[in-house]
């Protein structure tokens, strides 16, 4: 199980400080995608030239040009690219295509998807890496968030592996563990924290 730190609310120079401090913890680093819409994919670029070491996740949520969309994040050093389950099936088609011509993985992000159960079966005869049940900014404001999708998509996915994202906290980590998703996505259970490492370091014990 790998722990993503999700970076959504910080400009490059505060990415590359946050996770200086808490590197050892973690396995990929997001780019989010408010970081995308501020900075542009230079901000890959520079958190994969800043840490090697890390694999990177460009959280461009694809909508259409897959292929063309894939061909520009890996390029600027994108381990990951992200695309909607939404999205139409030639769209995740072309990613996919793209992506395994540079050797990168793609994550299809199930946010806004209705019936999940038929959509995920349908994606996971794409090709793609992972599946990922999210709960949004906008409905973790509601009170909502991805811990019976994890369960619905660990039955039904058979080829991807499954991921999850929305909300997480260290409090409510054990019962996302229990689920055995490949990919637990933290992005505001760690960079809201004051003491960051100590948080991330306790994240790790419990993914491990
Ligand atoms: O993709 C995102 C929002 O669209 C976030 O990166 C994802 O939800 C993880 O962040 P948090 O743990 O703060 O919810």
């Amino acid at each position: 199980m790998k722990l993503q730190l999700a970076l959504d609310l910080v400009n490059i120079p505060e990415g590359i400080e946050l996770v200086e401090e808490v590197k050892e913890f973690v396995d990929i680093v997001e780019i989010g995608t408010p970081v995308v819409i501020n900075e542009g994919l230079r901000a890959v670029k520079a958190m994969k030239d800043a840490f090697p070491e890390l694999e990177v996740l460009a959280d461009l949520k694809v909508m259409d040009a897959g292929g063309y969309e894939v061909l520009k994040a890996s390029e600027a050093g994108a381990d990951y690219i992200t695309v909607l389950g939404v999205s139409e099936d030639e769209t995740i088609r072309g990613a996919v295509e793209e992506a395994k011509r540079h050797q990168k993985k793609i994550l299809v992000d199930m946010i806004g998807v209705k019936d999940l159960e038929t959509r995920a079966k349908e994606v996971d005869t794409l090709g793609v890496d992972y599946i990922c049940v999210h709960t949004g900014y906008d409905l973790q404001a509601v009170g909502q968030n991805s811990f019976e999708d994890l369960k619905t998509i660990k039955r039904v996915v058979k080829t991807a592996k499954t991921a999850v994202a929305g909300g997480i906290k260290l409090e409510t980590l054990p019962e996302v563990v229990a689920a055995e998703p490949d990919i637990v996505i933290v992005g505001g259970g760690i960079t809201g924290q004051t003491d960051k490492r100590l948080v991330a370091g306790k994240m790790k014990e419990l993914i491990q």
